[in-house]
């Protein structure tokens, strides 16, 4: 569904000329890094390749500023790519002109963010159905897609209120619902339930999986979580400095940590227990 190879950003330069900098240099070690560094720039993304299957729920992990953010608004072109390629069901999003890149945001692919991003003068059903107005349909229609939406996630007698007046697990939710109105195909979720108290996390983490199992969309996670990231992921890559050091299923990332950067994260999943962090 996802594929995605070499993607790179260079914050603080000029597009060309980070991509001509990093073509001649080797991707071991850390001479990129320092070349882009030397010309007053940042390398947020470095070489980042994988593939997301239809269906799964693919978790990108990572400690704070690890790239986690940047490969992800690269995947819709929040944020520009430097260099590489993003092909969401075989259409290479670096090619889309504007109007390619507006139906991909309003149909195929849905957002959710960490901080809700929610109209407080509009009410919950308003909000709900965004997209669907984005996208042009007829009011009644609109209100009728965000009602089912607000079911699905457990708001139906809600959409009258406004943000202010919910919860913030409740508004979460209907940041949800706002990204499934539009049913897209894939859903990127930029650590959705971060900011929310841990008992309602584990919720929002059960009503997700629950949605899932009704039914499977592809999801691409960000979390600096493990325990979020193996509740959820199907598979789970872990990105340090903006390069991915290891990729594989939760169980596998337990059994064989690929560096010291990973089994850290595995010691203190052992240590803090499986409530840990989340
Ligand atoms: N617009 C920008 N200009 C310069 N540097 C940036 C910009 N956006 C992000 N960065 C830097 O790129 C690195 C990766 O940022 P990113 O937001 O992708 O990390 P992250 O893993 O998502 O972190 P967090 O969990 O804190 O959101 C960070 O060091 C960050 O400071």
């Amino acid at each position: 569904m996802i594929e995605v190879d070499g993607l790179t950003k260079v914050y603080g330069m000029r597009d060309v000329a980070s991509a001509a900098l990093l073509a001649g240099l080797p991707h071991e070690g850390d001479s990129r890094r320092a070349a882009v560094t030397a010309q007053g720039g940042f390398l947020g993304a470095d070489d980042v390749s994988f593939t997301v299957e239809r269906g799964e729920v693919f978790v990108v992990m990572g400690l704070s500023g690890s790239g986690k953010s940047t490969v992800l608004r690269m995947l819709n072109r929040l944020i520009e790519p430097t260099a590489g390629s993003v092909r969401v069901d075989g259409h290479e999003v670096r090619e889309m002109d504007d109007n390619a890149l507006r139906t991909l945001r309003n149909r195929t692919i849905g957002m959710v963010f960490q901080h809700f991003a929610l109209f407080n003068h509009r009410t919950v059903r308003e909000n709900a159905a965004y997209g669907l107005r984005v996208r042009g349909l007829p009011k009644e229609e609109q209100m009728a897609l965000a009602d089912q939406a607000l079911a699905q996630v457990g708001l139906a007698d809600r959409g009258n209120a406004r943000p202010a007046q919910l919860s913030g697990g409740q508004r979460q939710r209907v940041g949800l619902a706002r990204a499934l109105a539009t049913e897209p195909d894939v859903l990127l979720m930029d650590e959705p339930f971060s900011a929310l108290d841990p008992l309602i996390r584990r919720e929002m983490q059960q009503l997700l999986l629950a949605l899932q199992a009704e039914r499977r969309r592809t999801i691409v996670f960000v979390t600096h979580d493990l325990v979020e990231a193996l509740r959820l992921g199907t598979r789970i890559m872990i990105m340090r400095d903006g390069r991915v050091v290891q990729s594989g299923t939760g169980a596998e990332i337990l059994a064989h940590p690929a560096d010291d950067y990973v089994a850290a994260f595995v010691a203190d999943l052992r240590t803090n227990g499986a409530d840990g962090g989340s």
